[in-house]
């Protein structure tokens, strides 16, 4: 299989649990929840995105016909001196149209801790290290476990109960980002106040001005 890689970057995980956790981001072209145009956006399933996952031509990016050749890419930035907390995180877009036990195979064998921010609409493979689930409303969800579950609000429709009974270790609420952001960010905060079964996760590296 050939991977479509939109970039690769090394910077600090900026949301959820591992928040400050230097991480390799390999960023996968391509979503089923919307095409990346912005002429599609508003009839999209997933309308809020704030990524550009459209093709391959950011940093790094390309197509990697061979795992141990993207492998070797991400493998590539992470310091030598620090082998024991390789880690990688696969996003995108969608990285699980993408994520296969060939790749994760890879990673492994290069030495890396391997997670994945995931929309959750599609299965996840084996070997996945930590999982973050983050729904969509007019999506079906079919991964009902993994690590954290890191729900974007508002969304039209949303009911945070039809989540709590699902096996998730950490239950986050991320404020959505965009022209609401402020007031989103005060309405999250006052939805873990009301109801503590949930965390605030902010999107530290927009803060902090880094990748
Ligand atoms: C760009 S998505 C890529 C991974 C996967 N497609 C997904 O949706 O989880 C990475 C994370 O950013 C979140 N996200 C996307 N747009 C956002 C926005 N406008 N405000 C806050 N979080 C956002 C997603 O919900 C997800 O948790
Ligand atoms: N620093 C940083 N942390 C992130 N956590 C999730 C991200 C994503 O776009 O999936 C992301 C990202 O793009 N940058
Ligand atoms: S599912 Fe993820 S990548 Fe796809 S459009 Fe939504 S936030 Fe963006
Ligand atoms: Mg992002």
């Amino acid at each position: 299989m050939t991977y479509s890689i939109k970039e690769i970057f090394y910077t600090l995980q900026g949301e959820g649990a591992h928040a400050g956790r230097p991480a390799v981001f390999c960023r996968f072209s391509g979503c089923n929840l919307w095409t990346g145009r912005e002429a599609d956006r508003a009839s999209a399933v997933c309308s809020f995105c704030d990524t550009d996952f459209v093709g391959t031509d950011g940093e790094r990016g390309g197509k990697f016909r061979d795992p141990d050749a993207l492998a070797a890419e991400i493998d590539g930035l992470w310091p030598d001196t620090h082998a024991a907390s390789k880690y990688v995180v696969f996003t995108g877009g969608e990285p699980l149209l993408q994520l296969d036990a060939a790749l994760i195979t890879a990673m492994h064998a290069c030495g890396f801790t391997i997670a994945i921010e995931t929309n959750g609409t599609l299965p996840v493979p084996d070997g996945v290290d930590w999982i973050c689930v983050s729904p969509k409303m007019g999506s079906t969800l079919v991964v009902g476990r993994g690590n954290e579950i890191k729900v974007v609000v508002p969304q039209a429709g949303q009911d945070l109960a039809a989540y709590e009974g699902l096996d998730f270790e950490h239950f986050y609420v991320q404020p959505m980002d965009g022209p609401l952001a402020a007031h989103n960010t005060r309405m999250a905060i006052e939805t873990c106040r009301r109801n503590p079964k949930w965390k605030l996760s902010l999107q530290t590296h927009k803060l902090l001005q880094i990748p």
